[in-house]
């Protein structure tokens, strides 16, 4: 297969989807974004990088920072982590209030923001300064030194951030987050608006193809066994409401971010990232997914 000339198609087929579709603005800081930006990079195990588009650009990665700040987390606190977020998918959007309050406070799934909430506080318990362990830990697995937080989406998000505010205080009402409320919203906040380019995601997502060990830091991240966890709450949850249908169309763990990233893996092969700020209905890029569904049509690869 040549992965170039793939991709390189690729970029030129879904270029028409990039007008169909506008970036989040909820978050004001990101409503700026120019649509019609584009890129894809695949790395492989083998040593390989192919980019095509805008694969320098840095972007806010959001909810892609998930997947990374759950890896960490499930690697210093173990399976304890299961008795405060479920790993079932949710079939309601990132940011639903209202299946919270019926399971009492214990989010379906480390991949919506109620889940992510709680992950970010049993790291600043575990790990301390959750946040800038995060950037570090990326900095490593992209070998970028340079990586950081976009401060300005972080102080857009916080000023607009009622429902994670909402959601956060009501978990604390039910005794499921342990930290300072402010404390952890800032955390996640700034998790959410590091800034990567898509050759940076690939890298990064290499050790979850890899089965835990980093081919990019040579550091074993996560046991073979938890690597495997990942992937699969990733495939089930990693895309919110859509995750049924990417699985349908993709066929492999993807995590997506309102940035308009995805990052998906290919275990034992390759690390994908695909980045376009349109999003539909979802939440989810919508060039982005169109890119990922005919790359494992046409390359024949996914994890079925
Ligand atoms: N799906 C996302 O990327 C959501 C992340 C965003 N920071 C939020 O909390 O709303």
């Amino acid at each position: 297969m040549n992965i170039q000339q793939l991709i390189d198609d690729i970029a030129a087929d879904v270029r028409p989807y990039l007008a169909q579709a506008a970036p989040a603005d909820y978050i004001p800081a990101l409503a700026g974004e120019d649509p019609q930006q584009f890129a894809m990079a695949v790395a492989t195990l083998d040593g390989q990088l192919y980019a095509t588009g805008h694969s320098d650009k840095r972007f806010s990665i959001q909810s892609i920072s998930k997947a990374f700040m759950l890896a960490r987390v499930l690697a210093v606190y173990g399976d304890a982590l299961w008795q405060r977020v479920g790993k079932e998918p949710s079939g309601n959007p990132f940011n639903s209030l209202v299946q919270l309050e019926y399971e009492q406070g214990v989010p379906r799934n480390p991949f919506i923001n109620a889940g992510a909430l709680v992950v970010t506080d049993i790291a600043l318990s575990q790990i301390g300064d959750s946040s800038s362990a995060l950037r570090d830990f990326l900095r490593e697995e992209s070998a970028q030194p340079a990586l950081d937080f976009d401060y300005v989406i972080a102080a857009s998000e916080s000023e607009h951030g009622h429902r994670n505010a909402a959601l956060a205080h009501f978990m604390k009402s039910c005794g499921n987050l342990h930290n300072n409320v402010d404390q952890v919203l800032a955390h996640y906040f700034r998790a959410c608006s590091l800034r990567m380019s898509v050759t940076e995601l690939a890298r990064a997502g290499l050790f979850l193809a890899n089965h835990g060990a980093s081919p990019v830091s040579g550091v074993q991240r996560l046991t073979r066994s938890q690597a495997k966890q990942i992937n699969a709450i990733m495939l089930t949850c990693g895309t919110y409401d859509a995750a049924g249908e990417f699985a349908y169309r993709v066929g492999l763990p993807c995590k997506s971010g309102v940035g308009g990233g995805i990052l998906a893996v290919l275990p034992g092969k390759m690390s994908i990232a695909v980045w376009s700020p349109g999003l539909d209905s979802r939440g989810n890029s919508l060039a982005s997914l169109e890119a990922l569904d005919r790359f494992t049509t046409r390359s024949g690869e996914s994890v079925f």
